[in-house]
C-alpha cells in the first residue's frame, strides 16, 4: 500500500486546472504502458469542475478517448437523465463532448432500470467482473480513481459510521445517506483500494477539518476517507482552505 502524498494549490479553480492536467497525463502515461486507460468518476461540485477543466484543456484531445474506459465510484440512485446523477453531470460536462467507445462507458444501474438498489449493486459488481481480466480478478483494473470528500469524511457514498462499512462484495447499496439523495450505489472502500492511483480532491474550508483528520490516520468508520489507499500512489489534491488542519506532512 502506498504512503499518501499532498499536493496543495492556490484556490478551487486552481485546483480542479492542475487535477485536469495530471488526469490527462495519467490517462497518457496508462495509454503509453498498457495501449488502454480506465478511469473511476465521483460526484460533487469539484468533480464537475475537474470535469469542465478537462473539457477545455487542448492537450486532452492527446488521449486516445476511444481505447479509455469509464466507471463511477458512486451513484445517486434517480432515474436515467435525472440532473442529480453523477452519470449525467459527467456526461454534460464532460463525456458528451470526447469520443468515447459508448460500450466502454459504465454508468450505475438508474432507478427505473428495473431493479432495487441492491439488485443494481449487484448488476454493477458483474458488469466489473465481466471487465476483468478472466480467472484472475473480480474487478478490472483501474488506472486512477477519483475521489470528492464530504464535510463529514465521507468518500463516494461511503459514509460515516454507516452498514455499508460492513458490506462484503465489492458493490453496495446505500440507504439513508445523510447527504441527499438518500439511496444511492457505491463501491465499497476494499473496492477503491484496489485502484493504482486514488485521488481525493477536496477544495474549501468546510473540508479543513475532514481532511486533516484523514490525514492524522482517524479511524476510516469515522472519516472513511482516512481508509483509501491506492496500490501505487495515494494522492490528497486540495486548495489552502481544505488544507488548513493538515499537520506535520511536507506538501509538494
Ligand atoms: O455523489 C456524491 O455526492 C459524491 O460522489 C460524493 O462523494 C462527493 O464527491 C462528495 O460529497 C464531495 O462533493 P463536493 O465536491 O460537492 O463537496
Amino acid at each position: 500500500m502506498s504512503e499518501a502524498s499532498v499536493a496543495v494549490h492556490a484556490d478551487a479553480d486552481l485546483l480542479a486546472q492542475a487535477v485536469a492536467a495530471r488526469l490527462v497525463v495519467r490517462l497518457l502515461d496508462a495509454q503509453a504502458a498498457r495501449g488502454e486507460a480506465s478511469v473511476v468518476l465521483t460526484g460533487g461540485r469539484i468533480a464537475a469542475a475537474v470535469y469542465r477543466a478537462v473539457a477545455a484543456l487542448p492537450a486532452a484531445d492527446a488521449v486516445d478517448w476511444s481505447r479509455v474506459d469509464v466507471w463511477w465510484g458512486d451513484e445517486r440512485f434517480l432515474p436515467a437523465g435525472d440532473p442529480e446523477r453523477n452519470e449525467t453531470q459527467a456526461r454534460a460536462a464532460l463525456l458528451d463532448a470526447l469520443p468515447l467507445d459508448p460500450a466502454r462507458i459504465h454508468p450505475m444501474p438508474a432507478s427505473d432500470g428495473g431493479a432495487d438498489p441492491e439488485e443494481a449493486a449487484a448488476r454493477y459488481a458483474d458488469e466489473l467482473a465481466r471487465a476483468a481480466r478472466p480467472g484472475t480478478a473480480a474487478l478490472p483494473h483501474f488506472d486512477v480513481l477519483l475521489l470528492g470528500v464530504g464535510e463529514d469524511g465521507h468518500v463516494a457514498s461511503v459514509f460515516p459510521e454507516h452498514p455499508v462499512h460492513h458490506e462484503s462484495r465489492p458493490v453496495s447499496a446505500v440507504r439513508d445517506s445523510p447527504k441527499p439523495p438518500p439511496v444511492r450505489v457505491t463501491l465499497t472502500l476494499p473496492t477503491i483500494n484496489t485502484a493504482e492511483e486514488v485521488w481525493l480532491v477536496a477544495g474549501g474550508a468546510d473540508k479543513a477539518h475532514a481532511v486533516g483528520m484523514a490525514l492524522a490516520g482517524a479511524e476510516p468508520v469515522q472519516i472513511p476517507a482516512a481508509g483509501v489507499q491506492g496500490t501505487s500512489r495515494t494522492l490528497w489534491l486540495l486548495d489552502r482552505a481544505a488544507a488548513a488542519e493538515v499537520k506535520g506532512r511536507a506538501p509538494f
